[in-house]
């Protein structure tokens, strides 16, 4: 999708909120909007979402989109999960399906006990899962987010990280405003500042701009801290290596991953499928109860791999990024004397 020379402002003779702006949303693609309060960047995102027209300039190639606005309208009539049925049929799915895409949305965000709860009597966050809700049940190409993160715990601040990287592990497009400058630090794609005379782009990776922390220092980890628990690798109890021999040299990046399915538990043949994926990775057991897996890859092909496990059906759920620790030494020799025959 592309916008060329897009202009808006309100009113005939109203000033120009936004003028100038050209901005290319391609697929697979994380784009992050900056600016000061007033700047225009909600006005710029409802046009991106389509819920707006510009005065002046073009908007082309708009894939199926939606948007979750800064303040969700809650006052309506219905129960959550009948609004968001409702939603789901004008988006053409059945009743049944759109019912349990609304309650499947919503137990994700931790707001399954809501689901019958008139949206009047929500709280606030809770009304932002609805929002959330509203805008995932029709599996959208280009997804939203004005400020979505606002007022939502941090579990579901974490889920929100998660399924914004699965869409664009997916193929999606997702443009976001977040007045937190750590939110999805180091993730973007691209970076923009909305100015009163167009768009700034500004650096797109970890580290090279004045408010983005670096996610993985050193490394090409975008999606890495996606809803991701970035923290410095324990070099404990993964050092063990899976069934054979030492860890290959050179393996810079520790991706810890919890297993798909009802279980949880990855099966041998998982972990013989995750070391055929991007940078073959060297696969052991994580530390806790059997439901982790620590996948240690080459930095280059991390980002490679993090898009694979979350694109896997069901996707992996991915708990943690971190450089790898220093191989330990090679072991010293046994001496000959306390060899057994
Ligand atoms: N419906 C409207 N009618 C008239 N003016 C509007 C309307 N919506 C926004 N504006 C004006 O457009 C300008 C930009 O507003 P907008 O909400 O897009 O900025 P913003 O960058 O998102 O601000 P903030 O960071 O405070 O959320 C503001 O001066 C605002 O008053």
């Amino acid at each position: 999708m592309r916008l060329d020379g897009v202009g808006r402002r309100y009113g005939v003779r109203g000033p120009w909120v936004l003028r100038n702006i050209d901005l290319d949303l391609p697929r697979r693609s994380l784009v992050r909007l900056e600016g000061h309060n007033g700047s225009g960047k909600s006005t710029l995102l409802r046009i991106v979402a389509g819920i707006d027209a510009p005065s002046r300039g073009r908007v082309t190639g708009r894939p199926r989109s939606a948007y979750v606005p800064e303040r969700f309208p809650a006052a309506l009539p219905f129960t959550a999960v009948g609004y968001l049925t409702h939603l789901g049929r004008i988006h053409g799915l059945r009743g049944p399906a759109a019912a349990r895409r609304a309650t499947d949305w919503l137990e994700r965000f931790g707001a399954g006990g809501h689901a019958r709860t008139p949206l009047a009597e929500l709280s606030k966050g809770t009304s932002q899962k609805v929002a959330l809700t509203q805008a995932l049940l029709a599996d959208p190409e280009l997804l939203v987010l004005d400020e979505a993160w606002t007022g939502l715990d941090p579990a579901a601040r974490d889920v929100l990280d998660r399924t914004v990287a699965e869409r664009v592990a997916a193929g999606g497009t997702v443009v976001f405003v977040d007045h937190d400058p750590r939110r999805l630090a180091g993730a973007a794609d691209a970076r923009y500042r909305v100015t009163g005379d167009g768009l700034d782009r500004l650096p797109d990776r970890a580290g090279t701009g004045t408010d983005v922390r670096p996610a993985v220092a050193g490394t090409d980890v975008r999606l890495a801290v996606a809803g991701m628990d970035v923290r410095p690798a324990d070099a404990g109890t993964d050092a063990r290596p899976a069934e054979d021999g030492a860890r290959p040299p050179g393996l810079q990046v520790i991706i810890e991953a919890e297993g798909p399915g009802a279980t949880g538990h990855p099966t041998p043949r998982d972990l013989a499928d995750l070391a055929e994926l991007p940078g073959r990775p060297y696969v052991t057991r994580g530390p806790d109860s059997g439901t982790t897996v620590r996948l240690a890859v080459a930095a280059a092909h991390s980002d490679a791999l993090l898009r694979a496990l979350l694109a896997a059906h069901p996707p992996w759920h991915i708990r943690a990024v971190a450089p790898a620790p220093p191989a330990p030494p090679p072991a010293a020799p046994v001496p000959d004397e306390t060899r057994y025959p």
